[in-house]
């Protein structure tokens, strides 16, 4: 087993990823620098939520590694991995999933209460979340009576408030207009960026790819392709981040 560069917070090396036989994910690799927002793109079904699945380590590939911070977590136990991702990562589905009894801050909270915070100190930091996202007031009202977009930007401050060290954001826009999709979007990379949280965003929108340093290509569980917003040749881009199938 070769450790992975110690520059890249996640690095994965010819991932397998197979569901039920099919292979989802083939001979995938890939290094994220800190603080990077790296887009993964492709159509439905290329293996992009199966990708995040692996890094985070919600499922464990057939074949390959993945590395955090230069700890493997494909050999890790479920429970630890279980304990890695809740104290270090991040995840932001398509759909919010709130729970409706509680309130948009007590729904941001919910990570600190469970990881034993005060509720005073918990409070605060969602308060401090919902504010930064321009969602403070409406901070006592609950999902059922706000509109999906602004229930989406509860789902992306319980995602930050414990100050995860990578974000994983799959599809985070996929039920919302446009125009809103925008401005979640927006808020989420500002605020990952002001405290270099590193980002995998994946989405079939090429548009979304302007917002990221990096953008994957997936097609058929397979990388087609790797490019940088600004056109340039990816010199800088190869050295901060090997991609590789
Ligand atoms: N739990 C599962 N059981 C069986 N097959 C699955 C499962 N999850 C994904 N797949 C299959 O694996 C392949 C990759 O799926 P995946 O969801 O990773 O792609 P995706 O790019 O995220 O697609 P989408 O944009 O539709 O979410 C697809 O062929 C999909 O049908």
């Amino acid at each position: 087993m070769v450790a992975p560069p110690d520059n890249d917070v996640l690095w994965a090396r010819s991932l397998l990823c197979s569901h039920g036989g099919s292979p989802a994910l083939t001979g995938v690799s890939l290094g994220v620098r800190e603080g990077e927002i790296l887009a993964v793109t492709g159509p439905r079904g290329s293996g992009k939520t199966t990708l995040l699945k692996c890094l985070s380590g919600q499922i464990v590939p057939q074949e390959g590694e993945v590395w955090f911070n230069s700890v493997p977590l494909h050999t890790m136990s479920a429970p630890l991995r279980e304990r890695l991702r809740g104290d270090r990562f991040g995840w932001i589905g398509p759909e919010p999933r709130l729970v409706p009894e509680l309130k948009a801050w007590e729904n941001a909270a919910l990570p600190l209460l469970l990881h034993g915070v005060s509720h005073r100190a918990a409070k605060k930091t969602a308060m401090e979340w919902l504010e930064r996202l321009d969602i403070g007031s409406v901070a006592r009202k609950r999902p059922a009576a706000l509109p999906q977009a602004q229930r989406q930007r509860i789902a992306v401050a319980r995602a930050l408030v414990t100050g995860p060290a990578v974000l994983f954001a799959d599809e985070p826009t996929a039920p919302l207009h446009r125009a809103d999709g925008a401005q979640v979007l927006r808020t989420l990379t500002t605020a990952a960026r002001s405290h270099r949280i590193t980002v995998l965003l994946a989405t079939h929108d090429p548009q979304v790819a302007t917002l990221a340093d990096r953008t994957m290509s997936l097609l058929d569980g397979r990388r087609v392709g790797f490019v940088q917003p600004d056109g340039g040749d990816g010199a800088e881009g190869r050295a901060a981040c090997s991609l590789s199938v």
